[in-house]
């Protein structure tokens, strides 16, 4: 046993100094060492455990993992590998960035950019969201920081969520306190969480509640000290994974389905009305005010 984490310790090393990475501008290649596989592509690290069939999944884009283009794409991509994967039965969602799990969609990618632009970005976190709601994998979210936005979304999108108790620590959709409005399929994924009238009062009040408000709404399932967060992640996933996979992937399926067949047959009027709605110069205005204040609360 003793041994094994020295492997695995060694394996983690090996990782982290970056053996395991793919070459730069080259394909995120699988590495093995051991019974531990990894691969990374930039903004996310993957390591997956061959004995468990669990892969945990690491936002690494500093300094808060917004969520830009080559960060949503990279994100979609690490996914599909591991969809297509028979062996990964489970993926635990986290950050590499201390105290932030995602600071949600990247605002300057919202700003001052082509129509064409708007439309790719859309698109991508259109993406990102269909191949996490809809995954057939276990999926945990092991949100050990802020999440805001598109960052609680992700977190939405996994079938558990398990925060760090930490009141510093705040995650919700505060869309409306940009001065933006979260589209159908965000309300959706939270209504199917939280249920209509909690997201009635979240959406509207652009509310961001600490951990352990969090739990109270439902918005997480468990809160646990910031050291045990990944330990209970692992011990959630072991517990989810003792159910038949066929039998919990038809009931996910049948939950979701109404969701994402909604926006899959939205998909391009949901893609105009973004960038319709994006680029108005009332729209610009608010961004640029929040960004403003964003920067001088330093
Ligand atoms: C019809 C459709 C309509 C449109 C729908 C659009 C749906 C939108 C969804 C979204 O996700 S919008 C994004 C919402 N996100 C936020 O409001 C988060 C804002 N950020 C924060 O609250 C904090 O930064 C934080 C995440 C709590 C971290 O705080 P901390 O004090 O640790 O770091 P900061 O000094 O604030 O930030 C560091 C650095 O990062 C920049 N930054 C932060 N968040 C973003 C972001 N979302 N996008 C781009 N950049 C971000 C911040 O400005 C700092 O930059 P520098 O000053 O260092 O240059």
């Amino acid at each position: 046993m003793a041994a094994q984490a020295v492997l695995r310790s060694s394996a983690r090393a090996r990782l982290l100094s970056g053996a395991f990475c793919a070459q730069r501008g080259g394909p995120a290649l699988w590495q093995h060492h051991q019974n531990q596989r990894a691969f990374s592509n930039g903004k996310i690290l993957v390591e997956m455990d061959e004995a468990t069939g669990v892969a945990v999944m690491k936002m690494k884009s500093p300094p808060v993992n917004s969520l830009n283009l080559d960060f949503l794409t990279e994100f979609s991509i690490s996914l599909e590998k591991l969809e297509i994967d028979r062996s990964c039965r489970g993926l635990i969602l986290t950050s590499a960035v201390s105290k932030i799990f995602s600071a949600g969609l990247d605002i300057t990618e919202m700003s001052g950019k082509s129509n064409e632009h708007y439309a790719a970005f859309w698109r991508a976190v259109q993406e990102m969201w269909l191949k996490l709601y809809g995954s057939n994998m276990v999926t945990i979210a092991a949100i050990n920081g802020s999440s805001p936005a598109g960052g609680c979304l992700m977190a939405l999108c996994c079938d558990y969520r398990i925060m760090a108790d930490n009141p510093k620590f705040a995650i919700g959709l505060n869309e409306t306190q940009l001065g933006i409005v979260a589209p159908f399929w965000f309300k959706d994924t939270m209504i199917n969480t939280i249920g209509n009238r909690a997201t009635e009062l979240s959406l509207q009040l652009g509310q961001m509640y600490p951990a352990p408000e969090a739990l109270k709404f439902g918005l997480v399932d468990k809160l646990v000290p910031e050291d045990k967060v990944q330990s209970a992640a692992a011990a959630a996933m072991s517990q989810w994974l003792s159910v038949p996979d066929h039998a919990r992937q038809l009931t996910k399926s049948m939950m979701r389905k109404p969701a994402i067949d909604r926006l899959v047959k939205q998909r391009e009027a949901d893609i105009n009305n973004f960038v319709s709605f994006i680029s108005k110069d009332s729209i610009q205005k608010s961004l640029q005010i929040y960004m403003d204040r964003l920067k001088q609360k330093k």
